[in-house]
């Protein structure tokens, strides 16, 4: 059974080379972004997560929702195991499949097929499981030839083709997708959707982290509102989009 437990979770990213001359008091006023944080002998640091406590479980599907540098891609990267918090628990019960940070654990000097075994590696297969699934992973990706070609002669839509290939190949438990699904043409992103959906079905735990309301009412029964990386609200996904839109309206 999947579930994600945080209790009082927090996450402090050090910036080394911040100016400090340029962040001004009342920083914390701004719109966008976590919390800047003066740290001991001038560095600074931003408080992506701050003090962050819920329990998802299996069969639920939830959207993150809020303004641009609000937590939601740090939270997302917290769950994968990117990112350890600097404060508080998590706790992760089941495969994690993320649907980001593309490029990871794909090697540019390598060819096509070659990268379906690395990340499909990556993302917990045994050597002989991906071995088995590869030719259908490269029908999906619908590369060709080129997947004999290193990858670092791909545009960006041919690698996000070959990357998404890889990673709906597997039966998550846990599904994490941030925003859109990347870079393609209309074909890719029809196909990607379709296939995004059964996927998603098969999950027995979605996160997604978006700003477009279609795509969060179509997938999600509830949501989790951030606000400078503190949690706003939770809830059903209708009501916590109403209460993030009218604290827009109201500036
Ligand atoms: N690698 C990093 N170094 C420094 N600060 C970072 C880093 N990653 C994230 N942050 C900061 O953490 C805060 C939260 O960022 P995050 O990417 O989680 O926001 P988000 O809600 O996903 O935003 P968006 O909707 O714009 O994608 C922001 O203030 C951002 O500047």
């Amino acid at each position: 059974m999947a579930s994600i437990k945080f209790e009082n979770v927090s996450v402090d990213i050090p910036v080394f080379n911040a100016s400090n001359r340029s962040l001004k008091n009342n920083v914390l006023s701004a719109a966008t972004g976590g919390q800047i944080q003066p740290r001991d002998s001038g560095r600074m640091s931003v408080r992506a997560i701050d003090d962050v406590s819920f329990d998802l479980t299996h069969g639920t599907r939830v959207g993150l929702i809020g303004h641009n540098g609000a937590g939601k891609s740090t939270m997302l990267r917290v769950i994968a195991g990117i990112y350890a918090p600097t404060g508080g628990r998590v706790s992760v019960e089941g495969d994690v499949a993320p649907m980001f940070d593309i490029g990871f654990g794909m090697d540019p000097d390598a060819t096509g097929w070659d990268n379906i075994i690395l990340r499909g590696m990556l993302l917990g297969y045994s050597k002989r499981e991906i071995h088995e699934r590869a030719k259908d992973i490269a029908l999906v990706s619908d590369l060709g030839e080129f997947l004999d070609m290193p990858i670092r002669t791909y545009s960006a839509g041919m690698a996000t083709r070959l990357a998404f290939a890889v990673s709906t190949s597997i039966r998550p438990d846990i599904l994490l997708i941030d925003e859109g699904i990347g870079a393609g043409d209309a074909a890719f992103i029809a196909q990607a959707r379709e296939r995004m959906s059964r996927f998603i079905g098969e999950a027995g735990l979605l996160v997604l982290a978006s700003h477009a309301d279609d795509m969060l009412r179509q997938w999600c029964q509830t949501g989790i509102w951030m606000e400078h990386g503190r949690m706003r609200m939770q809830g059903e996904i209708g009501e916590v989009l109403a209460a993030y839109h009218a604290s827009l309206a109201q500036g």
